[in-house]
């Protein structure tokens, strides 16, 4: 009988957490010998979805993508983007980046690529072996689903690099790389993250909690260098946190409910980060707005 790939991805038996935790070397052999039957697998699982879960621009908050679209054709225009962006605490922006109304398409497809049962990576690294899994084509076992993948890819090319450059211009040849995954926190499981920086130019955390779907505890915790106090910040749904990866950051124990993000990275060539004491050049605004000439290259941070 033929087996498809996805088939036979689906019978593929995933090494244990503790040997993923432990990377240990039959890991990264499961990811090396299945890598193209995954990759295969999610393509053909993809071309059984409804339509209906087509991923697009309307997900984007209007406004935002608005802002946006006009930037993009007329840099001059990036003001508009600026202006709904809120610096919630040193070198740490809120905005809504989706449309809470939208979400349930983005969270369903993601629902249903959880439940097909082929292997994904959870990223561990941090600190621990989170729910989640890796969304960028340089990690292993990554939901390498093309419509999933330019979604993926429009969030970090079309608005997050330009509204980073915005921000702090001083990333701008920190930020040719992505790097991605997405978390989940519950009482039950892993449910906080002690203090860190990331080793990005830049991260964007996105919420994806639906709306009405509550949670309590759970905020982030972002670190003011000139007062010595964390801040301690709320995701709402849609609601994202944009910040320089030197700035400490934590999250504080969930206490009911669950929160599911995703977390973007931008950094350079091999992992390359802007020196921490670098000044914020002033550059002219076509300089955000462009696209990037570099070939990504196939380093992850972990
Ligand atoms: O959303 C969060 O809890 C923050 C996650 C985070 O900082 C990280 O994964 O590096
Ligand atoms: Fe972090």
């Amino acid at each position: 009988m033929l087996v498809t790939q996805l088939q036979k991805a689906q019978a593929l038996k995933l090494p244990s957490q503790a040997a993923m935790l432990y990377r240990e070397s039959s890991v990264q052999h499961f990811w090396d010998t299945n890598k193209s039957t995954l990759v295969d697998a999610w393509v053909e699982w993809e071309k059984k979805q409804e339509s209906s879960f087509l991923l697009n621009g309307s997900l984007f908050d209007k406004r935002l993508r608005e802002a946006v679209t006009q930037a993009w054709q007329d840099p001059s225009k990036e003001l508009a983007v600026q202006d709904l962006l809120t610096e919630v605490a040193p070198d740490v922006y809120q905005f809504q980046l989706f449309n809470p109304t939208k979400l349930i398409e983005l969270r369903t497809y993601l629902e249903n690529a959880w439940n097909v049962k082929v292997p994904l990576r959870p990223p561990y690294g941090i600190a621990l072996n989170r729910g989640g899994a890796m969304l960028d084509k340089r990690s292993e076992g990554y939901l390498a689903a093309p419509s999933f993948q330019a979604f993926y890819q429009e969030i970090l090319d079309i608005y997050m690099r330009p509204i980073s450059r915005l921000l702090f211009s001083e990333i701008i040849g920190f930020d040719s790389q992505t790097f991605g995954f997405s978390i989940n926190y519950k009482p039950t499981t892993d449910n906080s993250l002690r203090p860190h920086t990331d080793a990005s130019a830049v991260t964007l955390n996105v919420n994806l909690n639906l709306p009405g779907e509550e949670f309590t505890g759970s905020n982030m915790n972002f670190f003011d260098q000139s007062s010595g106090q964390m801040i301690p910040l709320k995701f709402t749904p849609g609601s994202a946190m944009l910040h320089r990866g030197s700035v400490v950051h934590s999250a504080q124990p969930i206490q009911s409910g669950e929160r599911t993000n995703f977390v973007l990275w931008l950094f350079g060539d091999r992992g390359q980060i802007p020196l921490s004491n670098t000044e914020r050049p002033t550059i002219p605004a076509c300089e955000r707005w462009t696209k990037t000439q570099s070939h990504t290259d196939n380093y992850a941070p972990f």
